[in-house]
């Protein structure tokens, strides 16, 4: 029997469940109250009698009260997704057939029971069942359970668009999602935070997310493809299929930078997850080199190729983004513990017998799954063991101290520092090896650096996280990947998007990350969704993927202006900015190559509502924003602008990246201004 089939009866059934909704918000308010009550006489009682109380009444008391406390908590965060779900309550519902039976699916961001009928009225979109309602048509259908695969036929299917509880439309057994409440979604402008996208998720990236099975997912994806929503609802998933043993606080998000982590914030607390701890690679880097070293950061690396084309950082840099480059270490590090121990063999003499040279490298190979420097107090122990056991007595603190001394020094270098610049002198490319003016390493040397110490050293492994993961993986070399396969042992999802590098001379692709972790299963994603057709088209003709499948919404071309002057330029902008704020569109990205560029450029517009956005920024806001293309990498705009796409700023590979990216930041409208001569880049 079918329910709810005609629209009026839908619209009473959402008045019901809004109802419903109610009571359950006021008996949960009720506990609330209550506890907060209870909570507070509680706390009165401990503080009256205080002198009364032994420290095992105390700490009863204290116990109770974080009991109350925690359930106060949950109900506080019960109530928050009430008023969510009160709001719009759902957004799909499938009709599964099993059997004899037919029951109506509604699904929205959370799951809601009816207590007094121990019915499910809500089904969360990510309970099995669910996952009918993205990955299949009418007809035969199924879905996998913990206990086994249900089979069965869906026959119906409904998308409702429900607002502030009201029913704005609601379509019929649409063939696909993606097109009629997909269309609009997109169509809509964005505000300062990424958003959710439960209700149109598209097939493909449903197989990505409730993937539960990949020890590393590697996700490729065009500009746009969703990657990063795919990874937050992915993790959003997985929170909840494995919510016994994964709690938000056990994953790290390794972000490109603080702006970025700020921009996706919202979509899982959104998802009704927590916030999850997120840390950028060069945090990472400062965290295990234990702030001893002072080092270029990526942004500033970044920065120095775009102001200044210098042949040997550039081959330095490409030189150390390779898996040669990783192999020759490992080869390098072989060598070391082949040939470094013991340079002149000796023996040690202590309370007076021999401890021969072959008995000390023998021990010193036995250990050779530790890292060298841990290897020493193992050996130091069977040496003193030897000698004991050779002497038959206690040996003296003198003795003690002779030998703890001596078997470090048998290894030739003192340092992971020492280490590394010797790797250069190995391989016979000493000038592959730069420090900056005041000491400071290059970026390019800083994970290389990391990888010797913790070969050398042993690290700190973040066993604690229990899932990884890593946005923009293009940005990051293999020996980065390497470092990161040791320290983090858990379940890992990798995105990112090759053609989005901002450093051509270091970029990772799927296929050279799949290397360092075999067991990767590699997504690619190919459908556009942010920008319209004439955009993404626009961004083809700068760096062409033959595989980009751009969505069929269609607006205005974009649009390339030429001044004569830079003056004439300056005050074009102004103008756009002005139709900009005469529009309705809600945000603006004003994407430059450099820093210098945005800061400059920023002087001469800056008003209300106008923001910069730099590398120190830590929060994305709404309406003009300033920026590089760099650090818009992975932000949308309505609307974009991008000054000074001159031949004359934009000419070199970096150069090309940059635009790439700048341009693909632009959901509904593009424009390029320069003076004097376009770009060779863009084709008009
Ligand atoms: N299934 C979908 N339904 C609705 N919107 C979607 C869907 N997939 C992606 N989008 C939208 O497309 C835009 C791009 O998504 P997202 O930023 O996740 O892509 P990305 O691949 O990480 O992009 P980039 O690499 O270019 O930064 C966002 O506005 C997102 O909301």
């Amino acid at each position: 029997m079918m329910i709810n089939s005609t629209e009026q009866e839908e619209r009473e059934y959402l008045e019901e469940i809004k109802e419903k909704l109610q009571l359950t918000l006021i008996r949960v308010d009720d506990t609330v109250k209550q506890f907060s009550a209870e909570l507070r006489q509680n706390k009165q009682y401990i503080y009256e009698n205080q002198s009364g109380m032994d420290e095992a009444d105390m700490v009863a008391a204290g116990q109770s009260i974080n009991r109350m406390a925690f359930t106060g908590e949950s109900a506080v965060a019960k109530k928050r997704k009430l008023y969510k779900l009160k709001d719009s309550p759902y957004f799909g519902r499938i009709d599964f057939i099993a059997g004899q039976e037919r029951s109506p699916i509604y699904i929205g961001i959370y799951s809601f029971a009816d207590d007094s009928q121990r019915a499910n009225l809500i089904y969360d979109w990510r309970a099995p069942i669910s996952s009918m309602f993205y990955d299949f048509e009418l007809g035969e259908a199924w879905y996998k359970t913990p206990s086994g695969t249900i089979q069965g036929e869906v026959a119906l299917k409904r998308q409702y668009k429900i607002r502030e509880g009201k029913m704005e439309f609601m379509i019929e057994n649409a063939v696909n999602i993606h097109d009629d409440i997909l269309q609009k979604e997109l169509s809509k402008s964005s505000d300062d935070k990424m958003k959710n996208i439960v209700a149109t998720i598209q097939r493909d990236q449903n197989a990505v997310i409730r993937n539960e099975t990949a020890q590393v997912m590697i996700i490729q994806g065009v500009a746009g493809s969703g990657k990063t929503s795919i990874a937050l609802h992915r993790i959003a998933f997985l929170l909840y299929r494995f919510r016994d043993t994964i709690a938000s606080k056990d994953i790290l998000i390794l972000s490109p930078n603080k702006v970025f982590a700020d921009y996706i914030s919202n979509v899982l607390p959104e998802l009704g997850e927590e916030h999850i701890p997120e840390m950028g690679m060069d945090e990472l880097a400062t965290e295990l080199l234990e702030d001893k070293y002072r080092f270029q950061s990526f942004f500033d690396q970044v920065s120095a190729l775009l102001e200044k084309h210098d042949a040997a950082f550039i081959e330095r840099i490409r030189f150390k983004s390779t898996f040669e480059f990783l192999g020759q270490l490992n080869r390098y590090l072989i060598h070391v513990e082949n040939n470094y121990f013991g340079a002149a063999e000796q023996e040690i003499r202590v309370a007076g017998i021999v401890v021969p040279w072959p008995f000390i490298i023998e021990r010193l190979r036995a250990y050779h799954r530790l890292p060298i420097f841990k290897r020493f107090p193992e050996v130091v122990k069977d040496v003193l063991n030897y000698v004991r056991s050779n002497t038959k007595r206690k040996l003296t603190g003198g003795e003690k101290a002779q030998i703890w001394e001596t078997i470090p020094r048998m290894f030739r270098l003192g340092s992971a520092f020492d280490l590394y610049k010797d790797f250069y002198k190995w391989m016979g490319q000493e000038h592959m090896f730069r420090q900056g003016p005041n000491g400071a390493l290059e970026y390019a040397d800083v994970f290389p650096l990391i990888y010797c110490k913790i070969r050398l050293e042993g690290a700190k492994t973040y066993d604690d996280v229990k899932h990884l993961l890593i946005d923009e993986m293009q940005d990051y070399t293999p020996i980065q990947y390497a470092v990161v396969s040791r320290l983090f042992q858990c379940k890992k999802t990798i995105l990112g998007d090759v053609s989005q590098t901002v450093n051509p001379y270091s970029a990772s692709s799927a296929e050279g990350i799949q290397q360092v972790f075999p067991q990767g299963d590699t997504v690619k994603l190919f459908r556009s969704y942010r920008s319209t057709y004439e955009i993404t088209a626009f961004a083809q003709h700068i760096s062409s993927n033959p595989n980009v499948v751009p969505m069929e919404r269609h607006g205005q071309a974009p649009e390339v202006l030429r001044y004569n002057t830079n003056q004439e330029e300056a005050q074009a902008i102004k103008d756009l900015i002005e139709r900009f704020r005469n529009s309705d569109r809600q945000s603006l990205g004003i994407i430059c190559k450099t820093l210098q560029q945005a800061e400059d450029l920023y002087q001469d517009i800056k008003g209300p509502g106008v923001h910069l956005l730099t590398p120190d920024s830590t929060s994305f806001s709404n309406g003009v924003v300033v920026t590089t293309a760099h650090l818009a990498k992975g932000l949308e705009f309505d609307e974009v602008i991008i000054p000074f796409a001159s031949s004359r700023n934009y000419h070199t590979d970096v150069d090309r990246s940059m635009l790439y990216i700048a341009c693909t930041r632009a959901m509904h409208l593009l424009t390029l201004t320069y003076s004097r001569d376009l770009t060779t880049f863009v084709r008009q």
